[in-house]
């Protein structure tokens, strides 16, 4: 679970994220949405520890963050969009780290698994640096998912994947909910994602233009098409029934 309680994060003179709240169960996969420069990456690297909120308070898979940091990083998975594999170790070389980092009991035939799943099998010898844009986001995943974390933040994952790729890796996504995983996917391709999202977070300029459950969305509005019209027109989307604004 992840409970985000007024998350104000200022660089300098910019506000990147100002007073935002909104709480996720186990289960739930929250589509984050919002234009360049929104603060979608900016609250996902505060969640994930990368850098320290300057008011507010976070708690994931019940742990306060600020109180037991390690805790929480047992527990979470963060794949940026350019995620930082060790470029001289092979895809097998990152099973084996995060195996032991995370101490995953029997994590070699899972990783095989996962990189079955990924279609990555055959790169098992291969370093990171020679691995295209898409097998490296590919690999990111496969980390990520090795120590089962019980929240998993992915940070524009699509970007790069083929389409059989973002098949899978949305799939992967469903199963991990099901499973009892919470989930945050960023994206600007909202009609890819809104299938997979129970709930959206729309941000702009810092704050919450709107956070719901997308079934209600889907009984307001007939396409993901004309929730995107809305949402990126500049304007507040109050129409909509069950959200918050
Ligand atoms: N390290 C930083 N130092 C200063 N300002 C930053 C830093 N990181 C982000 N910002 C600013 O914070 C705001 C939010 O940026 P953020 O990266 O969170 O947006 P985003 O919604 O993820 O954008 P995009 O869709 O382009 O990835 C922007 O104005 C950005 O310029």
């Amino acid at each position: 679970m992840i409970v985000v309680d007024q998350l104000q994060k200022i660089y300098g003179d910019t506000l990147a994220v100002d007073r935002l709240s909104f709480s996720l169960q186990s289960g739930q996969i929250c589509g984050l949405v919002g234009k360049n420069g929104a603060g979608k990456t900016t609250t996902m690297r505060a969640l994930a520890g990368l850098i320290d909120a300057t008011e507010g308070r976070l708690q994931v898979a019940g742990c306060d963050l600020h109180q037991d940091p390690l805790q929480v990083r047992r527990q979470l998975a963060y794949v940026p969009d350019d995620p930082p594999l060790f470029n001289d170790l092979s895809v097998g070389q990152h099973l084996d780290l995060i195996g032991g980092i995370y101490q995953v009991p029997d994590y070699w035939p899972r990783g095989q698994e996962l990189l079955r799943e990924f279609e990555l099998e055959d790169k098992q010898a291969v370093a990171a640096r020679a691995l295209s844009r898409g097998m490296r986001q590919k690999l990111a995943v496969v980390c990520a998912y090795l120590y089962e974390p019980s929240v998993i933040l992915l940070d524009e994952p699509l970007t790069g994947l083929d389409p059989p790729g973002i098949r899978t890796l949305l799939e992967s996504i469903r199963q991990r909910a099901a499973a009892g995983a919470t989930v945050i996917i960023s994206s600007h391709l909202l009609a890819m994602i809104e299938n997979v999202c129970t709930h959206l977070l729309v941000m702009q300029h810092g704050r919450k233009q709107f956070f719901g459950p997308t079934d209600q969305l889907r009984g307001e509005t007939d396409s993901a098409a004309s929730w995107e019209q809305a949402f990126f027109a500049d304007q507040h989307v109050e129409s909509f029934a069950g959200g918050s604004v």
